[in-house]
């Protein structure tokens, strides 16, 4: 891996578990990354797995997604993995459509699913 890569992982409450096994599952590849997280989410993958080296923000409702937003504004993220929950109404709901919304536009690869976030990592590996 010539640079590492800056990933920016996030996932809501209900989706958290499904986080921290994704993260045990690329281990191996998640340590060569700089990660940045939000507050809770960022907390729990580094209780899960001390190896891997988390830079958090703040919690998502609290501002977290936003300087996420800054820093893929910035270019300073390479691409999103952002676990949602589509089923539960968020108090900060455009705080989070504002952070897809910059993913979008400065077109670095987002994952909102597992199966997506898989296929994103599976090409970093490749590359
Ligand atoms: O709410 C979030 C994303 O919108 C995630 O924030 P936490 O990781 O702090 O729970």
């Amino acid at each position: 891996m010539s640079q590492r890569f800056r990933l920016a992982l996030v996932a809501h409450d209900a989706k958290k578990d499904d986080m921290v096994a994704f993260c045990a599952s690329h281990a191996n590849l998640l340590v060569e990354c700089d990660i940045t997280s939000t507050g809770t989410t960022g907390s729990l993958i580094e209780a899960a797995n001390p190896a891997l080296c988390v830079h958090k923000v703040k919690s998502g409702p609290l501002g977290g997604d936003q300087q996420i937003g800054a820093l893929i504004a910035e270019g300073n993220i390479d691409a999103l993995i952002f676990f949602v929950d589509p089923l539960t109404p968020m108090p900060h709901d455009v705080d989070v459509k504002a952070l897809m919304r910059l993913a979008v536009v400065y077109d670095i690869p987002m994952a909102l699913n597992v199966a997506t976030a898989d296929l994103i990592l599976a090409g970093r590996s490749q590359s």
